[in-house]
């Protein structure tokens, strides 16, 4: 047993477990562990909400769906949900055009409903939610109305020039990604994004990765966050 304890103890070490904050501890303990229930959302357990965050074309979707797919993680990106709520005959629809179109943000109210009723609807109660939020007011709106924290926060770190020359490759027919779009956006991240990435920084809840460089390169920064918490789920159940 105690082999056991320090073949875990040293791999958690290796992996920065250690940087990890106690609510992040308790919440595993909660998520993995236990069946209590939530005023927010749904589930008769509670999720284990992480936030993923980062410039535009910062590789935030690419990375997050990596994540789901090997660490079992359902993956809702608000821009997506903004984007087929845009393209279905929504009372917002239109709204939601001309505020993207303009790099702006959509109003908390309704970009918090679609990601409520997404989480609702996931099959993983870990849930990666990927660019939101993208101001303080998204933050405080979707804290107040979902009743949690995220329990993690990854924050991918990227120069401009390289965000603009991703962006400008996507070729995902965007209204968005065009140069004047663009430089909007980036304002607006600078402006309104990182001061939710200040905040939970403070609360030392927030990984900040490196985004430069291949996406497996990447994804292997990435992967060590999330395997120190495979480790420790390991050791709860121990
Ligand atoms: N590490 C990388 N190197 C080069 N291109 C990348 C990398 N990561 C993502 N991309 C590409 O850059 C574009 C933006 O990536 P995406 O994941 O959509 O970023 P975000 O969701 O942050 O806007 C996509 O076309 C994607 O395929
Ligand atoms: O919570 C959100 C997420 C996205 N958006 C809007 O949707 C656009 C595209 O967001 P997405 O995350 O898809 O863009 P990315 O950063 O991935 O390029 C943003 O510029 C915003 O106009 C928003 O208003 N609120
Ligand atoms: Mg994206």
């Amino acid at each position: 047993m105690w082999r056991r304890f320090a073949h875990l103890s040293l791999s958690i070490s290796r992996t920065k477990l250690q940087s990890l904050q106690d609510p992040t501890v308790l919440k595993l303990i909660n998520t993995f562990s236990s069946d209590a229930g939530n005023d927010g959302v749904a589930s008769s357990r509670k999720p284990f909400i992480t936030f993923v965050l980062g410039g535009p074309g910062s590789g935030k979707g690419t990375q997050c769906e990596k994540i789901a797919s090997i660490f079992g993680f359902a993956h809702l990106s608000a821009g997506e949900l903004l984007r087929e709520e845009m393209s279905s005959p929504s009372e917002n629809g239109e709204l939601i055009r001309n505020v993207i179109k303009e790099g702006k943000i959509v109003p908390s109210a309704i970009t918090i409903s679609l990601i409520k009723r997404a989480i609702n609807s996931a099959t993983s109660d870990k849930i990666l939610i990927d660019g939101f939020p993208r101001s303080e007011e998204n933050r405080i709106a979707f804290e107040k109305i979902i009743g949690v924290e995220p329990d993690l926060v990854i924050f991918f770190e990227c120069p401009e020039e390289e965000m603009v020359k991703r962006i400008l490759g996507r070729n995902q027919g965007r209204i968005d990604d065009n140069m004047e779009t663009i430089r909007k956006r980036l304002k607006v991240f600078e402006d309104l994004n990182m001061p939710v990435v200040e905040h939970y920084s403070s609360k030392g809840k927030v990984h900040k990765i490196t985004a430069t460089g291949t996406v497996d390169e990447i994804f292997e920064r990435v992967r060590q966050v999330f395997a120190s918490l495979r480790y420790l789920k390991a050791f709860l159940s121990f």
